[in-house]
């Protein structure tokens, strides 16, 4: 007996790879071997049955066909589902740098994980392709070759900090690997070390303390200076740098920041004043680096700027080294120009033993200790294990770097729209026949909604998903959909129809075409020549309510047969014993139709997919002038 399963796997799936098995352990089939259909459920907790062979196809919409090791005593069936535990191997975790316990401790719940630290980058990429996650901190460079190493098996590179700087996003986002960071537990350790440097370097901490232990007592020699009413430009007032103005002010500081993407009124809170770069520059006593590095902060402290700077001015870095060009910060603190700096980080970590800048009297150094508390790293670690153990039951991630970010709530409004917009995408390349090429999809939203509340890049995701995967062997997630578009030529544009009415739905239709091509199915053409296909979502069911210009209702479920037929009596009925003959077995059939006795486009869901003989039976019906079957 064949038995067919759904699994909630398919849209919201980030896998860049389908399991390559599934453990099923528990069906229910809905029989109609009587008048009253009967419904049989089995748990099959002991024996598990086992799916194997799934290709990157099998995975949903299209169901997949199985065999029973059970005898189920009745003929006909009508429909089975199943809930399955996922995949039947647990995932496999690699944690490349020294994590938090409590972090470690939640992720062998759910995965098998190999603390391997100090791995070289050959260990690296010959480990990764065994694992499912990748665990790092700063320390560890994933770079393309991890990815290319992994060969798909890698879902998510998990970043047990902030700064993502050591991970190659463009490469993650092509491999359709998720990156997520833990974005907030460390803000505090960060800013109370920049706060530490601080004061340590104006009072020369440091270097005291070393000549303490040398043996000497220099008084003189190590007389520093008050850090009460100078002025401290906070460059990046983001997370940290806002925490580090805030403690500045309890110390009497002046404080003033740069940021030009930061709210004023953010700043005016804590009574800060946001400035110019060059204004900051200029003024600062003290100047405090907090912004990421990018294409656009890389050595933004070099000779230039640093000739804009007061004389004696005082640096303090725990953002990124590469954001200071550092042979330039030698010479401004040998020309006089900085007095003192105190840094965390460096462009090369660690820094070569004999560098100008970690030897120099003037400056004091720690190892990139930012984010080494106790406190900082038991946080980091449970908020990156969370996210990580999220991505692999394929949730979507509040601390995704490259995917949209999508709040609970959100998802599981849009859980039926995210089906319907895959659904869609999926019927109308199907429907595109004549070799032409899908270049240009236009998609359109019909809702109440106002614009800002409703976020479509879900929905443009699984579109695209829905469009590209039927016709290549490319696997399309959240995270890699935008870029696989892209790398296909594939344009898509989006429209808002804004409709009157109460806001109680997020999506009242979507509408998917398809630009410039030629059908195979005429009658999905519209009027202007584009491949049209419109959706809704019925009592939480995705329908498919237009055909081109003919309106249908249909559920988007199994697979779609697609009739243009001259309207007439009897047709649902032919169509329908042709298919009975054939044990298929239908699930809806609706007939839409220009005017009674003209041309009808009819319909039918069925949960089998017909042989080419059913097929061949039904384009003989003298009626039917076109036919296409669709598989969802
Ligand atoms: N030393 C450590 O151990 C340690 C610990 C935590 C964070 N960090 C680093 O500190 C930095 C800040 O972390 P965060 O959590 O505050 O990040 P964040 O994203 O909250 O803040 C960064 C801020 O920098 C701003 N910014 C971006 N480009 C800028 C530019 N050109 N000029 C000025 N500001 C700019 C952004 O608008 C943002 O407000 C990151 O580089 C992070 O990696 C280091
Ligand atoms: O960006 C960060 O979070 C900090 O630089 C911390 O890095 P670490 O995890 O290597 O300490």
């Amino acid at each position: 007996m064949d038995l067919w399963y759904t699994t909630e796997l398919r849209s919201l799936s980030l896998c860049n790879q389908p399991p390559t098995s599934l453990h099923l352990h528990h069906y229910t089939v809905t029989m109609s071997s009587t008048a009253a259909a009967v419904t049989y459920s089995a748990k099959l907790a002991v024996n598990p049955l086992r799916i194997s062979s799934l290709s990157s196809r099998s995975v949903l919409p299209s169901a997949i066909s199985v065999r029973s090791r059970r005898d189920i005593p009745h003929k006909r069936l009508i429909l089975v589902t199943c809930t399955t535990t996922g995949d039947g191997a647990k995932p496999t975790v690699l944690v490349a740098e020294k994590l938090g316990e409590a972090g470690v401790q939640l992720l062998e719940k759910f995965a098998n994980v190999d603390c391997s630290y100090n791995l070289t980058p050959e260990e690296l990429n010959t480990k990764i392709s065994l694992c499912d996650a990748l665990i790092v901190r700063s320390a560890t460079k994933v770079g393309r070759e991890v990815f290319e190493s992994s060969r798909g098996r890698l879902k998510v590179v998990g970043r047990a900090g902030v700064g993502i700087d050591n991970v190659d996003l463009s490469a993650a986002t092509e491999f359709g690997c998720l990156v997520v960071n833990a974005p907030t537990a460390n803000t505090i350790a960060a800013a109370e070390h920049g706060i530490a440097l601080l004061a340590a370097m104006a009072r020369n901490v440091a270097q005291a303390d070393a000549s303490v232990k040398a043996g000497e007592w220099k008084r003189n020699k190590y007389v520093g200076v008050s850090l009460v009413g100078k002025t401290l430009a906070v460059m990046g007032f983001g997370k940290v740098g806002s925490e580090v103005a805030r403690r500045a002010k309890g110390l009497g500081m002046r404080v003033i920041a740069h940021d030009p993407y930061a709210p004023a009124d953010r700043a005016h809170a804590i009574g800060v004043d946001l400035v110019s770069f060059d204004e900051a520059l200029s003024t600062a006593d003290f100047i405090s680096l907090h912004m990421p590095l990018t294409p656009a902060t890389s050595k933004m402290l070099n000779d230039e700027t640093f000739a804009k700077m007061k004389k004696g001015v005082r640096i303090v870095n725990v953002a990124r080294g590469g954001v200071i060009d550092e042979d330039a910060l030698v010479r401004a603190l040998d020309a006089g120009i900085v007095a003192q700096a105190a840094l965390d980080v460096f462009t090369k970590e660690p820094p070569a033993k004999d560098s100008k800048l970690v030897q120099h009297e003037r400056v004091t150094v720690t190892p990139h200790l930012g984010a080494s508390t106790m406190e900082a790293q038991e946080g980091v670690a449970l908020e990156i294990a969370e996210a990580v153990v999220g991505a692999l039951n394929g949730e979507l991630a509040s601390t995704a770097v490259n995917a949209p970010m999508v709040s609970a709530e959100v998802l599981a409004e849009l859980k039926p729209y995210v089906v319907l917009a895959e659904q869609l995408g999926r019927l109308a390349v199907q429907l595109v026949g004549g070799g032409s090429g899908v270049k240009n999809v236009k998609v359109t939203y019909a809702s109440a909604r106002a614009t800002d509340d409703l976020d479509t890049r879900l929905l443009r995701a699984m579109i695209t998903k829905g469009i590209i995967e039927p016709i290549s062997d490319v696997y399309v997630n959240l995270v890699n959909a935008d870029y696989t578009a892209k790398q296909r030529g594939l344009r898509i544009s989006e429209e808002r129809v804004l409709l009157d009415g109460s806001p109680e739905s997020p999506l009242d239709t979507i509408t998917v075409q398809l630009c410039n091509v030629e059908s195979k199915f005429a009658s999905a053409l519209s009027e202007s020549g584009e491949v049209k296909v419109e959706g809704r979502v019925k009592d939480g069911v995705p329908h498919l309510t237009k055909v081109g210009s003919f309106e249908v209702d249909v559920s988007l479920e199994g697979s779609i047969i697609l009739c243009r037929q001259v309207d007439q009596p009897g047709m649902i009925g032919t169509v329908g014993s042709i298919l009975g003959e054939s044990n298929v077995n239908v699930s809806f059939m609706s007939v839409g139709r220009i005017a009674p006795r003209k041309q009808a486009v009819m319909a039918i869901g069925v949960d089998d997919m017909p042989s080419k003989e059913t097929l061949k039976k039904i384009g003989e019906i003298p009626a039917v002038e076109e036919f296409v079957f669709l598989k969802l």
